[in-house]
Formats: structure tokens, C-alpha cells, sequence
């Protein structure tokens, strides 16, 4: 089943607004969803650390890939990896930190299992949606048994992020707008719920609520707008 989801990453396209790339050219998404060596490192995958809710929805999604209506999207810390070679590539900056990139992870996959975040996602294709599957572990602590705001806000830039890359390539976000409802009890499994609403240009707008896993507690809501990097322009 695994093996079957990352195959049709490989086709994976992009979203509303914007256009598939060529056969044989993969487009910014899919070179950083889909790059088979490193299945390994997947952090994506449930491990000891995850809750029964958290691999219950892991369960139910992968069951809805295998009709392609969804697709798992595998997770790396990304060290090295050609994503960062993109964005380099990309935006052909000389100012970048060079001697920092070598040692660089992604954010949220850089902390130990089941102490930062665990989190998994799915996209939907005909539904320009990305649905993420978030628990926060122990380090992500803000007001006592509670989830931190930052570490919230994180996996909502990170899901909105992702949703934006999918439908038009490589994004940063321009403006990020939460609000908190009810806190997060730590430890429990999450579902940030993102849909791009329009694009317009270079402009994505994009949103998402976060729920309990039983779907009846709004946490959070946000709304956000990510902007399409333009080639060659020198971000600093
Ligand atoms: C697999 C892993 C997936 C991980 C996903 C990770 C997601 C995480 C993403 C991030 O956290 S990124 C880090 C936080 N963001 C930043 O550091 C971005 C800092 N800001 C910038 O670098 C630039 O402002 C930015 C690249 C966003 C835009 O600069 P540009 O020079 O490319 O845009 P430009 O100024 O040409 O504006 C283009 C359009 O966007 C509009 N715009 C730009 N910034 C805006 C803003 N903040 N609010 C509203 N509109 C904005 C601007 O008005 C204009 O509209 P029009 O085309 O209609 O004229």
C-alpha cells in the first residue's frame, strides 16, 4: 500500500490555477514528495511514539489512497536533499549561509521521535486540499499540558505551505493570520483541515481550521497568503 501511495506522487500535478508540468520534467512538489531513496528515513511513517488516534487516522487515509483520491505525502528532515538545491537554485542568492545550509533539517522533523512534532499528510488533487495529522510531543509545551502557540502556528505554516507548493511550485509564506479558540492538550492527536481558496498571479491564498481528532472541537483557525518565488530574484 505504501509503495503504491509514493508511485502516484510521482504523477501527482499540480492544483487549481496552476499547470501540470511536462511529462518527464517534475515540477517543484514532486521532487521534494517523491524521491524514492530516501524512503527509509520517511518520517512520515507511525512509529512507537504515536497515539491510537494518530495511527487510526494514518490508517484510514492510507485505505484512501489506494483509491487516488489521496495521496501520502512522505516527510524527510531533508538534510542535503535536492529540495534545498532547488531553493538555491531557484533564487540564486549569494548572500544565502552556505556553511549553515550543510548542517540544516527541516523545522519540524528536527527533534527526536515523539518529543517535537509528529505529523503526517494527505492531498487531495480534485480538491485542492491538504488534510494534516499533527501530535505535539512533550518539548512543544507552552502553557502547562498545553500545546505552545509557536509549535501550532508551525504545523499551520507548514500545512498551508505545503498546499500552496502543491498548486503552484516553491512558496514562502507573506502573511500568516491565526486564531486561537481552545487550547491543544499535549500529546493528543490533531487534524489541520487546508484548502487553497484562490490564486491570483503569484498569489495563493490559502486556509485551514484545526480540529480534535473526533472532528468536535475547533482549536484554531488561519487564514494565510503565500507568495509563488520568482526566478532569479534575490530574496534579501
Ligand atoms: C515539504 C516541506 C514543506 C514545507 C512548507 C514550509 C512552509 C513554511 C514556509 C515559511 O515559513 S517561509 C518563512 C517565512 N516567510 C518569509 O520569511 C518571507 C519573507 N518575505 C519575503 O521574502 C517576500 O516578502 C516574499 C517572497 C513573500 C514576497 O516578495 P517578492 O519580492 O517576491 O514579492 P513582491 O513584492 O514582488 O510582491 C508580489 C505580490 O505579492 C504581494 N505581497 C507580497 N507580500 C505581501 C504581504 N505580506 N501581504 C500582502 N501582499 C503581499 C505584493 O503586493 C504583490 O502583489 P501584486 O502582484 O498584486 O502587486
Amino acid at each position: 500500500m505504501l509503495r503504491s501511495c509514493a508511485a502516484r506522487l510521482r504523477t501527482l500535478g499540480a492544483g487549481r490555477g496552476g499547470a501540470r508540468p511536462p511529462a518527464g520534467n517534475p515540477g517543484p512538489a514532486q521532487r521534494w514528495f517523491s524521491s524514492e531513496k530516501l524512503s527509509a528515513n520517511d518520517r512520515s511513517l507511525p512509529n512507537p511514539s504515536w497515539n491510537k488516534d494518530l495511527r487510526l487516522l494514518f490508517e484510514q487515509f492510507m485505505k484512501k489512497c489506494e483509491d487516488g483520491s489521496w495521496t501520502h505525502m512522505p516527510s524527510y528532515s531533508y538534510k542535503n536533499t535536492l529540495s534545498t538545491q532547488d531553493f538555491t537554485t531557484l533564487i540564486r542568492d549569494g548572500k544565502l549561509p552556505n556553511k549553515h545550509l550543510s548542517q540544516a533539517q527541516l523545522f519540524t522533523r528536527s527533534y527526536e521521535e515523539g518529543l517535537g512534532f509528529e505529523y503526517v499528510m494527505f492531498y487531495n488533487d480534485a480538491e485542492n486540499r491538504t488534510i494534516c495529522f499533527f501530535q505535539g510531543g512533550p518539548y512543544l509545551q507552552g502553557a502547562p499540558g498545553f500545546l505552545h502557540g509557536g509549535a501550532i502556528s508551525t504545523m499551520i505554516d507548514a500545512t498551508l505551505g505545503t498546499s500552496a507548493m502543491i498548486a503552484v511550485g516553491i512558496v514562502m509564506t507573506a502573511n500568516l493570520n491565526i486564531t486561537f479558540k481552545r487550547p491543544i492538550p499535549l500529546g493528543s492527536a490533531v487534524v489541520i483541515n487546508s484548502q487553497v481558496d484562490k490564486i491570483e498571479g503569484r498569489k495563493v491564498f490559502v486556509s485551514c481550521n484545526v480540529r480534535s481528532a473526533d472532528e468536535k472541537t475547533v482549536y484554531t483557525e488561519a487564514t494565510s497568503l503565500f507568495i509563488k518565488l520568482e526566478p532569479g530574484k534575490s530574496l534579501t
